[in-house]
């Protein structure tokens, strides 16, 4: 009650009934039910106005007059043993006592009718049934059972009285359900108080029911209206916002948002990319490239617009193009698209009989491109992410206006400057439709663009120009093939694209005709994604969500994070630019390397290094060098009787042989002209006193093989050299810009060329500064020669080097009579 109290349910609106066995009138007008002996007056107060609202409903046992006379015996007989129960004990009376003699009473009546009736004794059903409708005076009053079983009995109604003086529960009402009758006691005190207003009787039923379920009715019937209103609000506003939407959709239809002024695309340049053709629509293709298997090379027309680079693609038709509804709608569907897997579509040019169609520019070309670009690395999980890119690009054009692409293949599966794969060239099915201008590329290339298509669509007469799902599934399966192999569709076999094409339309013997995948090339079940999506039957090809889900569950699909994968990508794009980068280099050292050792060949290398440099070359003046030179006796008669080639094959094999032999000294060549050799020693890299012995023995070792030297068209004719050295100051320095020459001047090279063309045939003619630096050294066999005069310079004492002791002699012509003629000496042989 107490708790009810707490509840605000004891106001009096609510009335509590509780029903109790163990109710005599003494009993019930001792007993103060509400109090609790441990508890404060407080709690007991609180709790004296909560009983207010109780009514007990109890079993009233009439006891009978002879009660008392029945108790005193129970007590007695309880003193006897077994029991032993003392006299004043007050356990052998009470209420119970006479439900119990009842009960075993009423028992023996039944046992009484069973007995009478010859039945059992130990059937207790059938003693039970002559116990129904017993009636006889009980010590608890009058007992009677009805037809079922239950007992009739009295029962009272007792309330609280005397609330304010002695408090305590009495009864107010007694029925009995034998007679049926209310029994009003003169013992009673008065009537029910009732503790609702002013002892009134409340009401049968609370104005908001028990369990107010009356007035939230009101409560529902108003919130039904309201959610009813709000609903109909919500409603309204879907539509709202949905007529909003269309005419705002209708508005931009009319505007043409993506309608591009042909004036603001300033095109720069066309990038070349080369394989098989392209689709009729587009005119991209420029040119033929008749070595390679009829491949086309295709060109993008790359454009700025907006300061953005762009692609732009043509496609011209036949006859006007007329912007109708249907193709404003297609070309608003494309504008409105956006995903990171489809190249962004920015406008469209659209004039007479052609429409430019302008995209985002993706700069690292095609997927078939970077596949055939052997420089670029692609691991399996690399390939695993273009495919996923596809895939991803796919589900969300397949869940666009658009439905499907139709022209689904590597040309039009692109790469950003991320690696991320975007596809292009979908869309405005209306414009594919209309006739257009016919490209005929040759068979090969009209077969090769069917590649990706699918069977079904193969055998189509009038195939939809935005094909279908299925067949989009089909193509990705043979682009998968082409990740996998690096290479073109059926790369693999080595039929024409027409055979190939026969092959897939015909299915001869019920064998399919398809790539082939080698086991090694690929995990098996990437393998296994490839052949569902190229089955035959179009209902067992999956969807694009579906191959998701079978790439997320290979091996290649466990995407632990976004950010993880991204940064995988790119660790591995950096590994592969760094592999690149080496190679490079390495090729550019070997290039400079070339060229470094074709520019040595000309000009000394610390020379050649200050040019490199920028530096200007200054003229550098050498005290004494030693000056070679040699020519060809004869060479004007050789040359008369040879063709020009075998003069040069000559010259070759003899200047060749020089090359060599000067490497093993030294001197550094200046250069030849025509048959004249000219070698110096003693610069660049200044070399003391050793420049005269260097030319020497060079000069020496080079009349040798000159002896042994067989003219290829000439075997039998002995070419014989004529030597002429010369030694003393020099001035050394590049002249010419456009072809530098590091020349030598100085009254010591005339001289030298003197010494050669005043010379003899396989003699080595010496001025006399040269033989005072040689006679410096023993080993030299020098002989005088005499008094020469020559040209310009007067008589000069010349002489013969004939050999080095120390290496081997020149076996010399010794002509004693020799007669020297300056005139003469070109002809001497
Ligand atoms: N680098 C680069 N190449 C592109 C871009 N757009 C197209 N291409 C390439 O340009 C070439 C010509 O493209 P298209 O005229 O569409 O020819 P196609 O893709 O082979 O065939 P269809 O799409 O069927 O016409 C193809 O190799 C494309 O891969 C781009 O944004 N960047
Ligand atoms: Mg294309």
């Amino acid at each position: 009650m107490l708790r009810a109290q707490k509840l605000g349910m004891t106001n009096g609106e609510f009335v509590f009934i509780s029903f109790e066995i163990n109710i005599s009138y003494d009993y019930i007008f001792r007993t103060t039910t509400w109090k609790n002996g441990t508890a404060d007056s407080a709690s007991n107060q609180l709790a004296l106005e909560a009983f207010r609202s109780l009514l007990i409903f109890g079993v009233v046992v009439d006891f009978g007059a002879d009660y008392e006379q029945f108790t005193d015996e129970v007590r007695r007989r309880m003193s006897d043993p077994p029991f032993n129960i003392p006299q004043n004990e007050t356990l052998a009376t009470g209420v119970y006592v006479s439900l119990l003699y009842d009960a075993v009473m009423l028992y023996a009546h039944g046992l009484d009718g069973a007995i009478k009736h010859g039945n059992s004794l130990y059937d207790g059903q059938t003693i039970a049934k002559f116990m129904l409708n017993a009636t006889f005076q009980g010590k608890s009053g009058f007992m009677a059972l009805n037809q079922n079983g239950d007992r009739r009995m009295n029962y009272g109604i007792f309330d609280l009285k005397n609330v304010s003086t002695s408090p305590n529960f009495a009864m107010v009402l007694k029925y009995n359900s034998y007679s049926d009758e209310m029994i009003i006691d003169s013992r009673f005190q008065g009537r029910i108080e009732w503790a609702y207003q002013n002892y009134t009787t409340p009401l049968d039923e609370p104005f908001c029911g028990f369990d107010n379920s009356k007035c939230q009715r009101s409560d529902q019937t108003a919130s039904i209206i309201g959610s009813a209103f709000g609903a109909a609000l919500a409603l309204c506003i879907v539509i709202g916002f949905f007529w909003y939407r269309r005419m705002q959709y209708l508005a931009r239809l009319a505007g043409m948002p993506w309608k591009i002024n042909p004036a603001d695309l300033v095109f720069s340049r066309t990038v070349a990319s080369c394989h098989f053709g392209g689709s009729l629509g587009s005119v991209g293709r420029q040119s033929q490239n008749s070595n390679t298997s009829n491949a086309l090379q295709l060109f993008t027309r790359v454009a700025k617009y907006k300061s953005n680079t762009v692609a732009v693609k043509l496609v011209e038709r036949t006859r006007k193009l007329e912007l109708t509804r249907d193709i404003m709608k297609e070309f608003q569907t494309l504008y409105d698209m956006h995903h990171n897997n489809i190249t962004t579509f920015i406008g469209a040019v659209v004039e007479d009989i052609k429409a430019q169609v302008v995209t985002q520019y993706c700069p690292r070309g095609s997927l078939q491109d970077v596949l055939e670009n052997n420089d670029i690395e692609l691991d399996m999980n690399f390939k695993v992410s273009f495919a996923t890119d596809i895939v991803q690009g796919m589900i969300y054009l397949h869940s666009s206006d658009i439905k499907s692409h139709g022209n689904l293949k590597s040309s039009n599966c692109l790469v950003d400057s991320r690696w991320v794969v975007k596809i292009t060239d979908f869309g405005i099915p209306s414009l594919r439709k209309i006739n257009r201008v016919s490209h005929d590329d040759g068979e090969h290339a009209n077969y090769s663009r069917m590649l990706w298509t699918a069977p079904e669509l193969l055998r189509m007469n009038d195939p939809p120009p935005n094909g279908t799902p299925a067949g989009d599934i089909y193509s990705f399966a043979i682009i998968m093939q082409e990740i996998i192999e690096r290479g073109p569709p059926y790369c693999n076999c080595r039929l024409t694209p027409k055979e190939i094409i026969c092959n897939i339309m015909e299915r001869r013997d019920g064998i399919i005709f398809r790539p082939t995948i080698p086991d090694n090339s690929c995990p098996p079940e990437i393998k296994d994604i490839i052949v569902q999506c190229w089955s035959e039957s179009v209902q067992f090809r999956p969807s694009f969500s579906a191959v998701r889900k079978l790439i997320k569950k290979s091996s290649f699909g466990k995407e632990t994070d976004i950010m993880e994968n991204m940064v995988n990508l790119l660790e591995r794009y950096a590994n592969n630019l760094e592999d690149i980068v080496e190679e490079r280099t390495q090729q550019l050292i070997d290039e400079k390397k070339r060229t470094d050792e074709l520019l040595y060949r000309m000009l000394p290398k610390s020379v050649a290094e200050q040019l490199k440099t920028g530096q200007l070359v200054q003229a550098e003046a050498f005290d004494e060098v030693t000056v070679y030179f040699s020519d060809i006796v004869g060479f004007t008669n050789i040359s008369a009787s040879s063709t020009p080639m075998q003069v040069v094959v000559l010259l070759n094999d003899l200047y060749s042989l020089f090359d060599e032999i000067i490497k093993n000294y030294d001197v550094y060549k200046v250069e030849t002209i025509g048959d004249a050799y000219m070698v110096v020693s003693g610069l660049p890299i200044r070399n003391g006193s050793r420049h005269v012995k260097e030319i020497a023995n060079m000069a020496i070792d080079l009349l040798e093989c000159v002896k042994r030297f067989k003219i290829r068209h000439m075997p039998n004719h002995k070419l014989k050299l004529r030597i002429g050295i010369n030694s003393g100051p020099v001035v050394a320095g590049v002249v010419g810009k456009s072809m530098p020459r590091y020349c030598l001047f100085g009254d010591t090279v005339n001289t030298a060329s003197r010494m050669e063309s005043y010379g003899e045939a396989l003699k080595i003619h010496i001025s006399e500064s040269t033989c005072k630096l040689l006679e410096r050294d023993e080993d030299y066999e020098i002989m005088l020669r005499g008094e020469v005069e020559i040209k310009g310079k007067g008589v000069l004492n010349t002489y013969w080097l004939l050999g080095n002791r120390s290496s081997n002699l020149i076996e010399t012509i010794e002509d004693d009579n020799f007669r020297f003629s300056p005139d003469n000496h070109n002809n001497a042989v």
